[in-house]
C-alpha cells in the first residue's frame, strides 16, 4: 500500500502562500508580496531576482520532498494532496517560463505555422514523475503556455502604469482566465467561448490593442503527434472593422458566401466566422454601427452558434469567442432603439471601459514618458533619453500641458510622428478650421467647380470640425452616421 504524507505546520503556511500566489492575479497588488513571502526576500527588489528567490525556495522544498520518496500525488492525499499539486505546479510553470518566452517570441516571428516546442517533452516528463495522469499533463503544459502568452501580450500590448490602466491590466486577465483561477482550471479552460467580452472608451484608447491581447491568449490544446500547440496564436485571432462595409457585403464578409449567391458571386467565399480558429477569438470593431438586421444575425450566431454562408442553407458551426468593441454611447443607441437590447445582453458577459488618456496623464504624469519610450521605440528602435526629452518638449511647447488629447493615444502617436518631420506639432484650433473648411466651402460654390459628392463631403467637414462628432454631423443633416463617417473620410483624404 502506498504511503500517505501528512506535511508538518510549517510546510502548510509555506504551501498555502504558494496556492494563493498561485492564484493571484499578477497585474493585482497583492502578487508580489507574495512573491516576497514565498522567496523570503524583502518587497521591492528586481522583478529577476524575486523570481530566483521564489524558484530556489520552492525547488529546495521539493528536494527535500524527493529525498523522502514524497514527490509524487500518489502520496498525498485530501486537502494536502491539492497543496503538493499546486505547489508543483507552481514550481514547473517558474522553472519554464523562460522557455515558454521563447516560444512566444518565435511564434510571433513565424506568423501563421505553429511553432515546434522542444522543450514539451521534458515538461510532461516533468509532470508525469510527479503522478500526472497523461491527459492532465497536457492540459497543464497548455495552460502554462496560455498563462505566459496572456501575461506576455497583457504587459506589453498595452503601456502605461497609471492606477487606471492597472485595473485595466488586471481587468483584461480576469477576461481571460475569470476572477478566479481555479474556476478556470477545472472548469473554464476550455469554455471561455460563452463569455463575449464588449470593450467601451473613446477612440484611440487601445481597444484594438486589448482586443488582440484577449484574441492572442487563448486556450490551445498541444499536439503530441506534431510536437506543438495545434494553431499558432497570430490565427487565433481574426478581426473586423464593421463600418467599413456596406450591409450586403458586411454579410458574406462575415458568413461567407456561396458562388452565385448574387450577381458578382464568381467563386465560393469563407467569411469571418469560417477562418476563425475553434478556440479562436473574432473581434467585432465598431459594433455600434451595425444595422439591426446584422445585429439580428450576429445575434442568432452568439445564441445557435451557428450560421449559414449568403446564398446557402448549409448550417455552419462557429465555436470561437467574440470580442466587441464601439465608441459609440450605446447606452443612447439602445434607448434610440437602433442597438438591440438582446444582442447587448448576449455581448456583454463581461464590458471593459479604456480610459482616456487625459484621465491617465491626470493620474500618473509618468505615463507620458511610458508611452512616448513606447511610441519612439516602435518608430525609430532604440532613442536616447535626450532625443525623447526633445520630443516631450515639443509636446508640451506646442500644445501646453492641459491638452485633452481628444484623439488619445492614436492622436498622441500622429503628434510624435509629425515632430520628428517637421520638429513641431500643433494644437487642432476649431475656430480656424471652421474658417478653412467653410472657406474651401464657399469658394468651391463661387467658383461653380463642385460635384455633389464633393458639395456634401465639404459639407459634412465643415460641420464636423465645428461639432465634432459624427452623430451631431449625421443628425443635422439628416444623414445616416456610416455615409457621413465615409464623405468625411474622403474629403480628409483630398486635402
Ligand atoms: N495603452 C497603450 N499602449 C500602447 N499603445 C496604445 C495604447 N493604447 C492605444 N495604443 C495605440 O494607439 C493606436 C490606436 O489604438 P486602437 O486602434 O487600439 O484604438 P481604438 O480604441 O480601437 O480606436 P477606435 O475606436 O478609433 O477604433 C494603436 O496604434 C495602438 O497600438
Amino acid at each position: 500500500m502506498n504511503k500517505k504524507i501528512k506535511i508538518n505546520q510549517e510546510d502548510r503556511v509555506f504551501f498555502e502562500t504558494v496556492a494563493k500566489a498561485a492564484f493571484a492575479n499578477p497585474f493585482g497588488g497583492k502578487r508580489d508580496e507574495l512573491d516576497a513571502l514565498i522567496g523570503g526576500v524583502k518587497a521591492g527588489i528586481s522583478p529577476e531576482k524575486l523570481l530566483a528567490a521564489v524558484v530556489g525556495q520552492i525547488r529546495q522544498r521539493i528536494i527535500a520532498l524527493k529525498e523522502k520518496d514524497a514527490a509524487n500525488l500518489r502520496h498525498w492525499e485530501g486537502e494536502d494532496r491539492e497543496a503538493f499539486r499546486i505547489v508543483v505546479l507552481f514550481h514547473l510553470f517558474h522553472r519554464h517560463l523562460e522557455d515558454f518566452d521563447r516560444l512566444t517570441q518565435n511564434q510571433l516571428k513565424s506568423g501563421e505555422a505553429s511553432c515546434p516546442v522542444p522543450f514539451a517533452r521534458t515538461v510532461l516528463g516533468e509532470l508525469h514523475d510527479f503522478g500526472f495522469a497523461e491527459h492532465e499533463a497536457l492540459r497543464f503544459l497548455a495552460v502554462f503556455y496560455q498563462l505566459r502568452r496572456a501575461f506576455y501580450f497583457i504587459k506589453n500590448g498595452l503601456v502605461g502604469n497609471s492606477p487606471s490602466m492597472r485595473t485595466l491590466r488586471k481587468h483584461l486577465w480576469n477576461c481571460v482566465f475569470t476572477h478566479d483561477i481555479r474556476w478556470f482550471e477545472s472548469r473554464f479552460w476550455d469554455r471561455m467561448e460563452d463569455f463575449s467580452v464588449l470593450l467601451l472608451g473613446a477612440t484611440g484608447t487601445g481597444k484594438g490593442a486589448a482586443a488582440s491581447a484577449i484574441g492572442r491568449s487563448g486556450f490551445i490544446p498541444f499536439d503530441v503527434s506534431r510536437n506543438c500547440f495545434s494553431e499558432s496564436f497570430t490565427r487565433n485571432f481574426v478581426a473586423i472593422n464593421l463600418s467599413q462595409f456596406s450591409e450586403g457585403v458586411l454579410e458574406s464578409e462575415l458568413f461567407g458566401h456561396r458562388k452565385g449567391a448574387f450577381t458578382g458571386a464568381m467563386d465560393n467565399y469563407e467569411g469571418l466566422f469560417s477562418r476563425c480558429a475553434p478556440h479562436g477569438v473574432i473581434f467585432l470593431d465598431e459594433i455600434g454601427d451595425v444595422s439591426l438586421p446584422v445585429q439580428i444575425k450576429l445575434l442568432q450566431v452568439l445564441q445557435e452558434r451557428q450560421f449559414s454562408p449568403v446564398g446557402s442553407h448549409e448550417r455552419k458551426r462557429f465555436s470561437g469567442r467574440v470580442v466587441a468593441a464601439t465608441n459609440r454611447p450605446l447606452e443612447e443607441l439602445r434607448r434610440e432603439g437602433k442597438f438591440r437590447d438582446d444582442f447587448y445582453y448576449r455581448l456583454c458577459s463581461d464590458v471593459v471601459h479604456l480610459p482616456s488618456l487625459r484621465q491617465r496623464l491626470q493620474e500618473s504624469p509618468q505615463e507620458l514618458d511610458l508611452l512616448l519610450t513606447s511610441i519612439l521605440a516602435r518608430l525609430a528602435g532604440n532613442v536616447t533619453p535626450r532625443e525623447q526629452q526633445l520630443v516631450k518638449k515639443v509636446l508640451e511647447r506646442d500644445l501646453g500641458g492641459d491638452y485633452a488629447w481628444p484623439g488619445n493615444v492614436r492622436e498622441l502617436e500622429q503628434a510624435v510622428k509629425r515632430i520628428i518631420i517637421t520638429g513641431r506639432c500643433q494644437r487642432p484650433d476649431n475656430g480656424q478650421s471652421v474658417k478653412k473648411s467653410s472657406d474651401l466651402l464657399v469658394d468651391g460654390i463661387k467658383e461653380g467647380n463642385l460635384d455633389a459628392e464633393s458639395l456634401l463631403a465639404q459639407y459634412c467637414s465643415m460641420l464636423y470640425s465645428r461639432y465634432g462628432t459624427y452623430e451631431e454631423v449625421a443628425r443635422r443633416m439628416k444623414l445616416d452616421r456610416r455615409t457621413v463617417k465615409k464623405y468625411i473620410s474622403s474629403s480628409d483624404s483630398n486635402e
